[in-house]
């Protein structure tokens, strides 16, 4: 065969394999593609429903994405060249979005973290709430100064009520029955009438010096004939009286809240019972009351205390036997401060004015008081038993050496036939009487006042009774 045959034969064969075979396998190459890109998706999809099922959005990327597999039909290769690129180019910002997704998910715990800081610490801020419970046990109690309750109406006199209680000094043997004799059946002063009032005035408790001060008047207006008859003596004793009493009257004031009272003086005086008298006075006119068991060395004081407490109705601070006294009556301060309470009544125990160091305990406690309240105890009332006579008014000398006494409190006047020693003991030491006792009743406590007690204990009549009332 002539060569020129064999060559143009190989070339129509490799024509003819070239447009039957070559030419049309390279269609189905391009359309081949798409999967390949079906396949991209597919496999970086699950990446996404995780951050999808998080965020809540990814759901709808899916089918975007799923799309373009639908427009792989088309089989032009111009739009799969596109395609291609699209989505070469679409893998990429597919992966960076992807990856900072699952950051906010690391971030959420983030965020979670500084929620547990509040928690934490409002803790550093309970653990140090110990120290102000503390602090208290140290520091002084501060209590501003609040509104006090408005003072209770002004007392009606009541001198028969009053009379009632001093019934044995009115009696014919008593200090006014006495002093009464020696006027009935006279009109003109006699010369030996003040020899006889003396008698009198000295054998009832009034005391030497307290005589001599009510008397020497008497004396010069008789010598001097200012006094020309027996009433004009006897008005006289009574504005003398009344002149000596003159500073003394009323009860406690109220300084502060609390107002802190420190009862002290002999057992058996009638501390606690005054005590509980005056808790039931000043319940009455409105006012909180504290009551310090303070006489830890008697138990049944405490006893008592408790129960005036629960029939008052107030609040009673105590210790155990033979507890401090000053400690127990700084938590009763404390407590009051606490309830805003008006007033602190506070017992000690009873002791014999002549030992000191038992006077001395007193001086202490009336320390600590002032440590848990500065500026207290505002009233510190001397409790003597009118029944003591011319003892009681030792013990006033004595307790006044220990403590700032402000005042008296005269208990058992019911109990007594003289009851002079009233006016003893304010002209000798100057101390107000603030309460005096005529009988074991709540209601047998009254406030002093002066020209009241005078008109029971010295008043002739009634009919002066009633004018003074
Ligand atoms: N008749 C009468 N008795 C009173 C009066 N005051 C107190 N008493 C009585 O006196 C007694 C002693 O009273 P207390 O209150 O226990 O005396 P205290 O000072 O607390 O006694 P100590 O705790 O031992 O220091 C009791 O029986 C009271 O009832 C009063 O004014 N009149």
């Amino acid at each position: 065969m002539d060569p020129l045959y064999i060559v143009i034969g190989l070339v129509v064969v490799a024509l003819a394999v070239y447009f039957l075979f070559i030419r049309k396998p390279e269609a189905p190459k391009k359309l081949e593609t798409p999967p390949e890109a079906k396949k991209l998706p597919a496999t970086k999809a699950p990446e996404r429903e995780e951050p999808a099922k998080t965020a809540g959005k990814p759901a709808k990327e899916e089918p975007k994405q799923a799309a373009p597999a639908k427009v792989k039909p088309a089989e032009e290769a111009k739009e799969a060249k596109k395609k291609e690129e699209k989505k070469a180019a679409e893998p990429a910002p597919a992966v960076v979005e992807k990856q900072p997704e699952p950051a906010p998910v690391a971030k959420e715990p983030e965020a979670k973290q500084p929620e547990p800081a509040p928690v934490q610490a409002p803790t550093p801020v309970a653990e140090p709430a110990p120290k102000p419970a503390e602090a208290p046990a140290i520091k002084p109690v501060s209590i501003a100064a609040r509104e006090l309750p408005a003072p209770s109406a002004p007392r009606k006199k009541d001198v028969e009520g009053l009379r009632r209680g001093l019934t044995k000094a009115r009696e014919s043997e008593g200090f006014f029955g006495r002093l009464k004799a020696l006027f009935v059946g006279r009109s003109e002063v006699d010369p030996g009438l003040v020899d006889q009032i003396e008698e009198v005035l000295l054998t009832s408790d009034v005391g030497v010096k307290t005589t001599e001060a009510l008397l020497e008047e008497i004396r010069a207006g008789i010598k001097e004939k200012k006094l020309v008859k027996d009433e004009h003596v006897w008005d006289a004793l009574r504005r003398r009286a009344r002149e000596l009493l003159g500073g003394s009257g009323g009860g406690i004031k109220f300084p502060a809240r609390p107002t802190v009272v420190m009862f002290v003086g002999v057992n058996g005086a009638g501390k606690t019972t005054t005590i509980g008298k005056l808790a039931t006075k000043l319940k009455a006119e409105g006012r909180t009351v504290v009551l310090a068991a303070g006489d830890t060395f008697r138990a049944a004081a405490v006893q008592q205390l408790v129960v005036w407490g629960k029939r008052v109705g107030c609040e009673v601070v105590s210790g155990k036997d033979g507890a401090n006294p000053g400690a127990v009556i700084y938590d009763a301060i404390q407590k009051a401060a606490e309830i805003g309470a008006d007033v602190v009544l506070a017992d000690t125990a009873g002791r014999l004015h002549t030992k000191t160091n038992l006077m001395d305990e007193l001086t202490k406690v009336a320390r600590t008081i002032d440590k848990a309240l500065p500026g207290a105890p505002h009233e510190t009332l001397l409790v003597l038993d009118a029944t003591n006579g011319q003892n009681a008014l030792q013990q006033a000398a004595m307790f006044k050496e220990a403590l700032p006494l402000s005042g008296i409190v005269l208990t058992k006047l019911d109990g007594t036939a003289k009851g002079g020693v009233v006016l003893g003991i304010c002209a000798e030491h100057a101390l107000p009487v603030r309460y005096i006792g005529i009988g074991e009743r709540p209601d047998e406590l009254r406030d002093f006042n002066a020209d009241e007690f005078v008109e029971a204990l010295l008043g002739q009549t009634d009919e002066s009774t009633d004018a003074a009332a």
